[in-house]
C-alpha cells in the first residue's frame, strides 16, 4: 500500500530538517521562517511504499500568504492519509494553534514536539503523555537536529495512517457548537463524515475559498447566515474571532497541564542576546559591522588568496603542491631579477650571457662563478638603476638598488646553486589547465581553430567564471553561518524599522538576502510577504543586490581599475541598498504603489549552534548551482561568443581571425551598432556594450567577454581594462551592470512570480531605465571633476538627479493607520 504522509507546522518549526532526516534528501534549511515556499516529495528511508512531503510552514489554515496556500490546498485536496504534525516545543502555545485546526481535517493526526534538545536546556518540562490524552492523537518528542526520534515519529504516522482513525474533535462552547451542528446539516451533510466539521467551522468562519469552493445556494446560505448573527451576537465579537478565541482557551487549559518551566520569568539566552543585537541604537551598526566582515574575509583575505590560486594556478600556468617551494622560488627569481638589471645598467655582457636561462647551453656553474665575481667587482656604496615592468599592470617602472641589494641577491642565487628561472625547480609543480591542455592539443596536432576553440574559447571563458569559484564559497559560508545560527532573522527585525519608511516589509530582506546568492530564489522567496504591493516591489527590486553570478565582475573591475580596493565590492553591495531604498520610496509615491503598509509578523527563533552540516550544504547548494550554470550556460555562451568574436570579415571576405583582428569580428559589428547608446555612460566601446548584452545570458559572462575580447593581446586583460576604463567610467560600467535587468532566468523567475505580462515588462524596463540613470550621472558628473566635462551631459544628469530628487521628496498622503489586524497573537 501506498502512504502518503504530509509535515505540516508552524514556519521554522523544523520540518525541512525532519524531511532531510527522513528521507536522506538535501532540502535548504535555515533560522528563518518562510524557508519552504513549495512542496517538496520524498521517499522515506527504508520505506519505498511511503511518501514524504515537506510543506511550507503555516500558522493556521486561513491563509494569507501564498505558500499558506499551497499547504492548505495540499491537505485538503488531495487528502494525504496521515499528517505529522510539528510542533516546535520551545513555542508550544503558538504552534498548537495551527494543531487545533489539523485535527480538525479528518486526517489523522500525530505530533511531532520538535526542538527538544532545546527545551530539555531552557529547563522546561513538557509532558508528553499528558498531551497526547488531552488531543487524543500521538504524540513524539523529537529533536529533528540531532536525529533523535525522528524515525519513531515516521512510524507512528504510518500505523495512524493505517488505522485511518480521526483525531476526536474538541467542542468550541455549546452556542458556536450549536450553530456549527446546524451548518453540518445545512450545507455539508452529503461529504464524508470524517471532512465535515472542517469545512462546517470555515463555514461559521465565512472563509470565502470554502464558500465559493461550495458554491452554496443563496437560500442555505440565508439560512446560515442566521445562525452565525445570533453567536455573533451572543459574544459580541465576529465569526472569526470567536473560534479563534475558543482555540486560545482551549489551548491554554492544555498547555496547563502539560507544560512546566523552572524557570520561569529569567531571560534567556537569546532575550539576552536580543537586547543588544535589536537594540535600537546598537542593531544597526551591528548589522553593518558584521556585513562589513563578511565581505571583507570573502572578498579581500582569505577570498582573494584563493582566488589568485584559482585564476594564476589552476586556470594559468600552474602552481606549487601545497605551495610548497613558492616562498623560495619568488625569492630567487627576485634576484635574478636585480642580477640581470644591475648587470645591464653596468653593461656586462659576459653576465647576461651567463645568465641565459633560454638557452641550451646554459650551465650553472658557470653562471654562480660569474655572478660571484661580479658581486665581488661592485661595492656596497654603488647604485644601478634599471628598467622593470609590472607583470600585471604592464606599467614600466625605474628601479634603483645599491651594490649591497646585488650582493645579497648574489649571495642567494649562489645558496640556490644557480638554479634557472623556472619555478618547477623548487617544488613539486603542477601545471595549469590550460598548459596541460595546450600541450595536449600540441601533440595530437589539434588544427589551430580547434586549439583556438578549446583554449581561448571554452578554458579561458569557463575558467575566467569558476576562478571565483572559491572565492564564492568562502562568502556562502559566512552567510549560512548567520543564517543558520538565527543572526539573519534578527536583522530582517532591526531592518523592518528602516525597510518601513520607503514601503517595503523587513521581510523584504530575507529576499535581498537570499538574492546575494542567486536572484531566482530570492524572487521565489518574496512570497512569503503578505501584501501584494510590498511583493511586486520586492520582485522588482531584489536583483539590484550583487548576486553571486555578479561577485566576479565586481572583483574584476575592483581589481584592474581600483588596484582591488575592499571598497568597490563593498560599495557595489551599498549601492544595491541603496537603488533598492530609492526605488521603494519613489515607486511608493506612484499610484499602483500607494497603499497601507502592511502589518510585520515575524518570530525570532532563538539562536542556537549551527551543525556543520547544514551550514555546508547551504553553501554547497549555493555554490553549485553557480558551477552548474558555469557548466551549461555559460559554456554554450562562450563558444557561440568565441565563434562571433573568430570570425568576421576581412577585405569582405568572411574568414577565420586572428586574436589581434577581433575589431573585425561579428561581435564587432554588433557591439559597434549598439555601443553608442552607452556612450552618454562613459564606456561606449563595443567590448563592453557586447559584455553587457552576454551579461544577459548570465552574469558571470561579463568576466569570461572580456576575457575573450580584451585578453589574449599583448596586455593581459585586466592591463589591457585599465587602459580602456578610467575609474569614473569603470564605476559607471560596473553600476549600469549591477543594476540593469537581471540574467534570462531571473527574468523568468520575475514573470512566475509577477504572473503577469505587464508586470514583467515593466519590472525589466524600470531596471534597465534606473541603471541607465544613474549610470548616467556617476559618468557625467564624475566627468565633469575629472576633467572629462561635458556641459549638456552635465545638464542632463543635474535635471536627472533632481527629477528624482522630486520623486523622493514629493509630498503624498500615507494611511499611517494599520486597517488589517494581525492575524497571529
Ligand atoms: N536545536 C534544534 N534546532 C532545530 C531542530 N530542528 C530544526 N532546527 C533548526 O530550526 C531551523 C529551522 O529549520 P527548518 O527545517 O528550515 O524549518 P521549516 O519548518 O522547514 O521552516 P519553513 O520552511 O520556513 O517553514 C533551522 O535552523 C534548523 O537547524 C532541533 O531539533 N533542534
Ligand atoms: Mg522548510
Amino acid at each position: 500500500m501506498n502512504i502518503k504522509i504530509a509535515l505540516a507546522g508552524n514556519p521554522n518549526s523544523g520540518k525541512t530538517t525532519l524531511f532531510n532526516a527522513l528521507t536522506g534528501a538535501n532540502q535548504f534549511v535555515g533560522n528563518w521562517p518562510g524557508v519552504t515556499v513549495e512542496k517538496k516529495e520524498g521517499k522515506l528511508k527504508k520505506h519505498s511504499d511511503v511518501t514524504i512531503t515537506d510543506l511550507p510552514g503555516i500558522y493556521s489554515l486561513s491563509p494569507y500568504t501564498m505558500e499558506e496556500v499551497v499547504a492548505r490546498n495540499y491537505l485538503i485536496d488531495e487528502r494525504p492519509d496521515a499528517i505529522l504534525n510539528i510542533v516546535d516545543g520551545t513555542n508550544l502555545e503558538r504552534n498548537l494553534y495551527l494543531t487545533t485546526q489539523l485535527c480538525e481535517l479528518g486526517i489523522p493526526v500525530v505530533i511531532a514536539v520538535n526542538m527538544m534538545d532545546v527545551v530539555e536546556k531552557t529547563g522546561v518540562r513538557i509532558n508528553t503523555e499528558e498531551l497526547s490524552r488531552q488531543l487524543g492523537c500521538k504524540v513524539v518528542s523529537i529533536s529533528a537536529l540531532k536525529g533523535k526520534g525522528v524515525m519513531d515519529a515516521a512510524e507512528e504516522a504510518i500505523k495512524a495512517a493505517e488505522e485511518k482513525k480521526p483525531v476526536p474533535k474538541h467542542p468550541f462552547d455549546g452556542s458556536v457548537e450549536h450553530a456549527i451542528a446546524h451548518i453540518e446539516e445545512a450545507c455539508v451533510h452529503d461529504m464524508p463524515e470524517e471532512e465535515q466539521r472542517w469545512y462546517a467551522v470555515k463555514i461559521f468562519e465565512r472563509d470565502d475559498k470554502v464558500m465559493e469552493k461550495l458554491n452554496l445556494s443563496k437560500e442555505t446560505l440565508d439560512h446560515i447566515e442566521k445562525d452565525i448573527k445570533a453567536v455573533e451576537e451572543e459574544y459580541d465579537d465576529d465569526a472569526e474571532s470567536i473560534i479563534t478565541n475558543e482555540r486560545y482557551v482551549y489551548i491554554g487549559k492544555i498547555i496547563n497541564s502539560v507544560y512546566k518551566n523552572k524557570q520561569k520569568g529569567q531571560l534567556s539566552t537569546s532575550d539576552k542576546i536580543d537586547k543588544i543585537v535589536t537594540n535600537r541604537w546598537l542593531g544597526l551598526p551591528i548589522f553593518m559591522v558584521v556585513m562589513f566582515l563578511v565581505y571583507y574575509i570573502s572578498m579581500v583575505t582569505v577570498g582573494t588568496a584563493a582566488t589568485d590560486w584559482m585564476n594564476d594556478g589552476v586556470f594559468g600556468d600552474g602552481f606549487h603542491l601545497f605551495g610548497i617551494g613558492t616562498a623560495q622560488y619568488e625569492e630567487h627569481a627576485d634576484a635574478i631579477g636585480k642580477l640581470t638589471g644591475a648587470a645591464e645598467s653596468a653593461g656586462n655582457e659576459d653576465l647576461l650571457a651567463a645568465l641565459d636561462f633560454e638557452s641550451e647551453k646554459y650551465d650553472a656553474d658557470k653562471a654562480v662563478t660569474s655572478v660571484k665575481s661580479f658581486a665581488a667587482s661592485v661595492k656596497d656604496s654603488d647604485e644601478s638603476t634599471f628598467e622593470v615592468e609590472d607583470e600585471e599592470t604592464l606599467e614600466v617602472k625605474n628601479e634603483t638598488i645599491t651594490g649591497k641589494d646585488v650582493k645579497d641577491a648574489a649571495e642567494i642565487f649562489v645558496k640556490n646553486e644557480g638554479k634557472p628561472d623556472d619555478p618547477a625547480e623548487f617544488g613539486v609543480w603542477v601545471p595549469g589547465i590550460p598548459v596541460i591542455v595546450g600541450n595536449w592539443l600540441e601533440a595530437a596536432n589539434a588544427p589551430e581553430w580547434l586549439s583556438s576553440l578549446i583554449l581561448d574559447g571554452i578554458i579561458a571563458g569557463v575558467g575566467a567564471v569558476l576562478g571565483f569559484v572559491p572565492q564564492m564559497l568562502v562568502l556562502f559560508l559566512l552567510l549560512a553561518f548567520l543564517e543558520s545560527c538565527g543572526y539573519m532573522a534578527r536583522i530582517a527585525f532591526v531592518l523592518d524599522r528602516i525597510f518601513r519608511r520607503f514601503g517595503l516589509s523587513g521581510k523584504s530582506f530575507i529576499p535581498i538576502l537570499i538574492g546575494t546568492g542567486c536572484g531566482i530564489p530570492g524572487i521565489m522567496a518574496s512570497r512569503t510577504i503578505e501584501n501584494e504591493r510590498d511583493r511586486r516591489m520586492t520582485i522588482m527590486t531584489t536583483t539590484f543586490i550583487p548576486c553571486g553570478a555578479k561577485v566576479p565582475f565586481i572583483a574584476m573591475i575592483a581589481g584592474a581599475i581600483f588596484g582591488g580596493s575592499p571598497w568597490v565590492a563593498t560599495s557595489a553591495y551599498f549601492i544595491g541598498m541603496a537603488a533598492i531604498i530609492i526605488s521603494g520610496i519613489m515607486l511608493k509615491k506612484t499610484k499602483p504603489f500607494a497603499g497601507e503598509p502592511a502589518p510585520f509578523v515575524m518570530e525570532l527563533p532563538a539562536y542556537h549552534w549551527p551543525t556543520l552540516g547544514n551550514v555546508l550544504r547551504s553553501m554547497w547548494e549555493r555554490g553549485w548551482s553557480f558551477i552548474k550554470k558555469a557548466g551549461t550556460i555559460i559554456l554554450l555562451s562562450t563558444i557561440v561568443l568565441w565563434f562571433l568574436s573568430r570570425f568576421g570579415w576581412v577585405d569582405g571576405a568572411f574568414t577565420m581571425l586572428g586574436e589581434e583582428e577581433i575589431g573585425n569580428s561579428i561581435l564587432a559589428v554588433i557591439g559597434n551598432g549598439i555601443a553608442w547608446i552607452f556612450a552618454p555612460l562613459g564606456w561606449g566601446n563595443w567590448q563592453a556594450a557586447v559584455a553587457s548584452i552576454t551579461g544577459l545570458i548570465a552574469k558571470e559572462n561579463i568576466v569570461g567577454t572580456m576575457g575573450v575580447l580584451y585578453g589574449g593581446g599583448e596586455m593581459s586583460t585586466w592591463a589591457a581594462l585599465a587602459s580602456v576604463f578610467t575609474g569614473v567610467t569603470g564605476f559607471s560600467f560596473l553600476v549600469f551592470n549591477l543594476l540593469c535587468a537581471p540574467c534570462f532566468a531571473a527574468m523568468g523567475a520575475i514573470r512566475r512570480e509577477m504572473n503577469s505580462g505587464k508586470w514583467t515588462a515593466f519590472a525589466i524596463a524600470y531596471q534597465c531605465g534606473f541603471a541607465y540613470v544613474i549610470a548616467l550621472c556617476i559618468n557625467q558628473i564624475g566627468g565633469a571633476f575629472t576633467g572629462n566635462l561635458n556641459v549638456i551631459g552635465l545638464i542632463v544628469a543635474i535635471l536627472l538627479i533632481a527629477f528624482m530628487l522630486y520623486m523622493l521628496f514629493r509630498p503624498y498622503k500615507e494611511a499611517n493607520k494599520l486597517t488589517k489586524d494581525v492575524k497571529i497573537k
